[in-house]
């Protein structure tokens, strides 16, 4: 399942992604030999026209969905130091699950949140199900700066839209994943909270050292990252980096084609 590597290499390597739905007049081709390389400590925003295979490729980055062809590698840094490249394609759906446990925090822009389990169990459940034990300074530190310590004991119906994002952004970070994707992070959410919940991708970046990749349709939001990865038809039409939001919003007029 994993290889050991010496030299520092990209946190995500994606090579000739290709992906296809249904056959004849209805194929649609959300993914067409995409290849694309995440750097590592860097927070990398993917925009594109609607259709354009945003969702699709982070699905198949993260290990949520898997592509027809192509490889997606994660390099991952282990206590000792050294890095090590863990292969998701061909890994069964059991292999799949427990490298994603590990190594990779999602935020989904539903939250997907268990109704059941209050805040706390919500953002503690990664490391129930057998991933790393969080750091108790940093998760109370996240905790902190997402405003939910009064709110830990509350189920997701107690909690307003905003709050069950920050539980779910909680969730993603505690652990410190090799990488965090979020899929519309603030899609559902008021300017105020969304600008909250970018700010922690920030710093979990700028203060943390960690990976993010996000995927989103708001130039302003975007030009919070590092880098933007523009998709046009299922594959990288261009890499910005440091662009401010009227780049962003100019470069998409063009991806519209
Ligand atoms: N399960 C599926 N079955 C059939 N077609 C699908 C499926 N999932 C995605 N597609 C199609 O693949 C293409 C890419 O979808 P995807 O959701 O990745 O795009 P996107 O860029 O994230 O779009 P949006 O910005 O509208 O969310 C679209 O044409 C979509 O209809």
């Amino acid at each position: 399942m994993t290889e050991t590597a010496t030299t520092p290499a990209p946190a995500v390597t994606a090579q000739g992604l290709t992906k296809t739905y249904g056959s004849g007049e209805t194929t649609v081709h959300p993914l067409r030999r995409l290849s694309l390389n995440i750097p590592t400590g860097v927070f990398t925003a993917i925009m594109g026209p609607s259709g354009s295979g945003k969702s699709t490729l982070l699905h198949v980055l993260a290990g949520l969905d898997t592509a027809d062809q192509g490889e997606v590698a994660l390099t991952v840094q282990k206590a000792t130091g050294q890095t090590e490249k863990v292969q998701l394609t061909g890994l069964s759906e059991r292999d799949l699950t427990l490298v994603r446990r590990q190594y990779i925090g999602f935020i989904f822009q539903s939250y997907n949140l268990v109704p059941a389990m209050t805040a706390r169990e919500n953002i503690l459940l990664p490391s129930a199900l057998g991933g790393p034990e969080p750091d108790r300074h940093y998760y109370e530190m996240v905790i902190d700066r997402l405003g939910l310590t009064d709110r830990l004991d509350h189920r997701p119906f107690e909690l307003s839209g905003g709050q069950q994002q920050r539980v779910a952004v909680a969730r993603a970070l505690v652990a410190k994943p090799a990488v965090i994707f979020a899929d519309e992070p603030t899609g559902n959410l008021d300017s105020r909270t969304g600008a909250e919940v970018l700010g922690l991708l920030r710093a979990a970046v700028d203060e943390f050292g960690q990976t993010v990749v996000m995927v989103t349709h708001d130039a302003n939001a975007a030009a919070q990252a590092d880098q933007t990865v523009i998709l046009s038809d299922g594959r990288v039409l261009r890499t910005l980096k440091q662009p401010t939001a009227g780049q962003l919003a100019d470069t998409m007029i063009g991806a519209e084609g």
